[in-house]
């Protein structure tokens, strides 16, 4: 199934705003706008369980967290189809298996470039770490603002959401997640 907006549905979404699609400026907008789009909902055709691509871990079996901070999150809100954005932080304890790193930031760019809810999009990337690599935990922060909230209704320049997901021990852990939360900090 093509999910791809046609160059015609924004050339009349231009038209319904009570501008003129044929005047210079617009005349590209409805192509571009089709293939920004297309790459802002490129994620429904990547398969996270594809691109993670787990290796076994060596014989020194790496048994601690493995943190990436500074993740880069672009997505849209299925609310209002408006842009929400920030970081995201991912960390898991092996139990075996690892991925490259650069897996991590494919991961969280397939589950943003879909329409979401913060707080879907992170568990989806928990859940897919969990399903792929079976470690003995992950952790998964999200923090992004919405530019829903900031530029229209309620207001809130500047606001931040956060969000996150514990799975495995750190579940139950305290310690653990105590120890999660302190190297997540930037
Ligand atoms: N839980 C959650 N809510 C979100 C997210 N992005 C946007 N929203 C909220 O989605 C809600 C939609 O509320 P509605 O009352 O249906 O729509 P609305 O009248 O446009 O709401 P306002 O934004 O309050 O003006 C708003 O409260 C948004 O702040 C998200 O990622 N997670
Ligand atoms: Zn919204």
């Amino acid at each position: 199934m093509s999910h791809e907006f046609s160059e015609n549905d924004w050339r009349r979404l231009i038209a319904s705003l009570g501008e003129d699609p044929d005047r210079p400026g617009l005349v590209e907008t409805p192509h571009r706008v089709a293939k920004a789009w297309k790459h802002w909902t490129s994620g429904y055709e990547q398969n996270p369980v594809e691109l993670l691509k787990a290796f076994e871990d060596g014989a020194e079996q790496y048994n601690e967290f493995i943190i990436v901070r500074g993740i880069p999150v672009y997505s849209h809100c299925e609310h209002h189809l408006a842009p929400f954005f920030g970081k995201a932080t991912i960390g898991y304890i092996p139990n075996g298996k690892i991925v490259g790193l650069s897996k991590l930031t494919r991961l969280v760019d397939c589950f943003a470039k879909r329409l979401q809810v913060q707080e879907r999009m992170t568990m989806q990337i928990a859940n897919a770490l969990m399903e792929v690599l079976e470690p003995k935990a992950v952790g998964v922060i999200v923090k992004c603002r919405h530019l829903c909230m900031e530029s229209r209704g309620i207001r809130t320049p500047g606001e931040e959401t956060v969000t996150s997901a514990m799975l495995g021990e750190l579940q139950p852990n305290l310690a653990m997640r105590t120890e999660f939360l302190s190297l997540a900090k930037d």
